[in-house]
């Protein structure tokens, strides 16, 4: 189990984390994520006593991390796949992780086999392929056989097979009651990967749900519709679904989208109105669609293409709804409004190639676009983060970066890894220059 109460972390007038709480629980996978710079790094240094909090605390099975008793035993990691030394052989490189540890020298091959590296291990890391890289690190976290794992980004790199592979090892991890906590950009990788999820953004806590509760609470299921291309018989049924309370819009494609009814109740309707169907089918969001809502205001680095780009808006503490509560809004039945927003999200796909006949429909999915941008308000203080485990939980907020008060600290030096002890792979580190020998890449 890892625990984080009130997590927080400064570099100088930067705040990294801001009063994160949170548990991770053995048994499952638990993915971790978060925009670009929303702090996932910096978190997992601390749980690894790689970087010290300014404020709060986390432990690993009730302590801190450097009091462990031997920690690389207790919690294994891959925080930066490149954090090795280039001369030395995978195997060597491992042996030397092994002897720090106390790790016995067979469990060095028996690792190496299970990242499938058994054929290079004598080839001089620094020639290793980026996804290669990532099998030696995840070799690594791997090789004292520790109850708790932490993996940030494991399957950059890797080619399907490896994606595959990595995907079953943390299931697998999880299901002999290791603790696994993975962060990933991949957002379909993580929909069938991981159980529970901890999201957040600008180094504040957004999201603590799993996977399943997380895309319901940040999208709106509907049924797809579609009736023959006969007259009138779409308005005909639209308007019969109106009268019965559903919210009903047309797409591009011709078929409705029905919200506020039940499959079966709609089938009747369209019954009763004497229109035939030709598809009724359910349709979920994806993770990636419920991420992007639940995360689009808190996005930092956005592309000068993109639309939404622009300077990002404050967000006020507290007073948000939490997203996905609430009844769905008239004019955008398939969307409930991102309490996060900040520009509402393009109504068609800013990365496509250019339509040469491009559709005048407007897109009925998308966020409603307010009669005019509000104003940032000024920050006040922190609301009370609703943190009380075991409750799954989703919170309201995402702070703006420079009005914490708590963020006028005077300015520290960026920390460097400073724990005796703590994971090589993790670590960061590299170790002190040794001269590589050709005979290593026999
Ligand atoms: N040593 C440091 N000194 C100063 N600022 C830092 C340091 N480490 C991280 N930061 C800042 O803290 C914020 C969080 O960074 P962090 O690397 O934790 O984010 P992340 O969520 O892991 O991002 P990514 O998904 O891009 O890897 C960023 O704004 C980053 O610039």
């Amino acid at each position: 189990m890892i625990e984080a109460r009130g997590l927080t972390k400064h570099y100088g007038d930067k705040t990294a984390v801001h009063d994160l709480s949170f548990q991770v629980r053995p048994g499952v996978v638990t993915g971790f994520l978060g925009p670009n710079g929303s702090g996932k790094s910096t978190t997992m240094r601390m749980i690894l006593g790689l970087d010290t909090p300014s404020a709060g605390e986390v432990t690993v099975s009730g302590r801190p991390y450097r009091q462990l008793p031997n920690a690389p035993r207790h919690v294994g990691a891959l925080l930066d796949a490149k954090a090795v030394h280039g001369g030395r052989s995978a195997r060597q490189h491992l042996m030397c992780l092994a002897q720090l540890a106390g790790v016995p020298a067979r469990r060095v091959d028996d690792v190496l086999g299970m990242v499938g590296l058994r054929e290079v291990a004598g080839k001089r890391s620094k020639n290793f392929s980026l996804g290669m890289g990532q099998r030696l690190g995840i070799a690594a976290a791997l090789l004292g056989d520790p109850q708790v794992l932490l993996f940030d980004e494991p399957v950059n790199g890797l080619d399907p097979e490896g994606i595959h592979w990595v995907r079953n090892l943390m299931r697998g991890l999880a299901s002999e009651g290791r603790t696994v906590f993975v962060s990933s950009h991949l957002m379909s990788e993580m929909a069938l990967t991981a159980d529970h999820l901890i999201v957040i953004g600008r180094g504040q806590l957004m999201a603590d749900l799993s996977v399943r509760e997380f895309i319901a609470r940040n999208s709106t299921a509907y049924a797809l519709v579609r009736t023959p291309a006969e007259d009138g018989a779409a308005q005909k049924l639209t308007a019969a679904l109106g009268e019965a309370g559903g919210q009903v819009a047309g797409g591009p494609d011709g078929a409705l989208r029905v919200t506020g009814l039940e499959l079966p109740r709609i089938s009747d309707i369209a019954h009763a109105a004497d229109v035939r169907l030709w598809e009724l089918s359910p349709h979920s969001a994806s993770l990636e669609e419920a991420y992007m809502r639940l995360t689009q205001g808190a996005v930092d680095y956005r592309s000068t293409q993109d639309p939404r780009g622009g300077p990002a808006q404050p967000q006020p503490y507290g007073g948000a709804p939490v997203a996905g509560g609430g009844p769905v809004p008239a004019g955008a039945p398939f969307a409930p409004p991102n309490p996060y927003a900040g520009p509402p999200a393009p109504a068609h796909n800013p990365y496509a190639a250019p339509n040469p006949a491009p559709n005048p429909a407007p897109n009925p999915y998308a966020v409603p676009q307010p009669a005019q941008q509000p104003a940032p308000q000024p920050v006040a203080a922190m609301p009370p983060q609703p943190v009380s485990p075991p409750a799954a939980q989703q919170v309201a907020a995402v702070p703006a970066q420079a009005a914490d008060p708590q963020t006028q600290t005077p300015p520290q030096t960026p920390p460097r890894p400073e724990a005796p002890g703590a994971p090589a792979a993790a670590a960061g580190a590299r170790p002190t220059a040794e001269k590589p020998t050709d005979a290593e890449d026999a």
